[in-house]
């Protein structure tokens, strides 16, 4: 166990004062995440989410608006420094190396601005060279990605005027072009019409089919159903179950356990006012 630290670089603690011990990470596991916290303000937004993804899993990330899913997928990519917890890519802490354990990850952030007063293919370009490739082979991928997902027509628009799918699959390109073994995806069909679903779709299978393992999250448990082999369903923070889909949802559909699992419909008397 390591004390939390101010430099995102360093370590930090896997359980904060009061908490029960969490098991020690799965260093055999694409992605072993233990004991996160994260806390903005007032707001508790995750509490002690520990989540192991299989190597060569399609693991899908499902829970209510603000239940802590894009806060989760932050820390577990380096993005957000967690106030407590680890997360280890590949048998390797993420936290004490991230330079070396981001080579290995693709990540689709949710809302993070992109560069977007460049191109579609300077941005697809800047990611790749960023990750130090030679020039030549980011040349090629960026032609076969930008076909790939349906953009070489507008490469030479600046993001700034793509449509919000568009924007998703130029983000997603530039998180492939290094190849990365762990790709983490926050809601990467949201705004994307049906054939670059698909499309997507097939990318990500053909991924996993070559070892790869996907993590996404998704509000669309029809989809998470049928493209994912495993599932986490998370609610106010807190991990409510986890494993491959047929066990978590144990002869229900995923939609039905989801809403047993995390509660709240309601069949509102209320709004009145809109049924005159
Ligand atoms: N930067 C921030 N500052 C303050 N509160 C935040 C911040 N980011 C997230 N939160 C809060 O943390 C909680 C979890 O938010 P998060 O975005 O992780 O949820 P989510 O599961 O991804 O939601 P959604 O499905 O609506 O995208 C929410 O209560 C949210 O208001």
């Amino acid at each position: 166990m390591h004390e939390a630290q101010d430099d995102g670089a360093r370590a930090v603690s896997t359980t904060p004062e009061g908490s029960p011990t969490v098991a020690p990470p799965d260093l055999g596991a694409a992605l072993s995440v233990r004991g996160l916290w994260k806390r903005f303000g007032d707001t508790v937004a995750v509490q002690g989410a520990s989540l192991d993804v299989p190597a060569g899993s399609f693991y899908g990330l499902v829970g209510p608006n603000g239940a802590g899913k894009t806060t989760t997928l932050s820390m577990a990519t380096g993005l957000l420094r967690p106030d407590h917890g680890s997360v280890h890519v590949l048998g390797e802490d993420l936290w004490a190396s991230p330079d070396a354990v981001k080579r290995r990850l693709g990540v689709l952030p949710d809302g993070v601005r992109l560069f977007d007063r460049l191109t579609g293919r300077e941005l697809v370009t800047y990611a790749g060279l960023l990750r130090g490739m030679d020039r030549a082979t980011v040349v090629e991928r960026t032609d076969e990605l930008l076909e790939a997902f349906d953009l070489t027509g507008d490469a030479g628009k600046l993001v700034v005027d793509y449509s919000a799918g568009m924007t998703k699959k130029i983000a997603l390109a530039s998180a492939l072009i290094h190849a990365p073994r762990v790709l983490v995806l926050d809601e990467p069909f949201e705004a994307v019409d049906p054939v670059s679903a698909a499309n997507i779709r097939d990318i990500l299978r053909n991924f996993v089919a070559s070892g790869g393992t996907v993590v996404v999250s998704s509000h669309v448990m029809d989809l998470v159903q049928r493209m994912c082999d495993h599932v986490a369903v998370v609610a106010n923070g807190f991990v409510l179950a986890q494993g491959t889909v047929d066990d978590v949802r144990s002869g229900s559909s995923l939609e039905d356990r989801f809403v047993e699992l995390v509660g709240g419909r309601q069949v509102s008397e209320g709004l009145q006012w809109l049924r005159s």
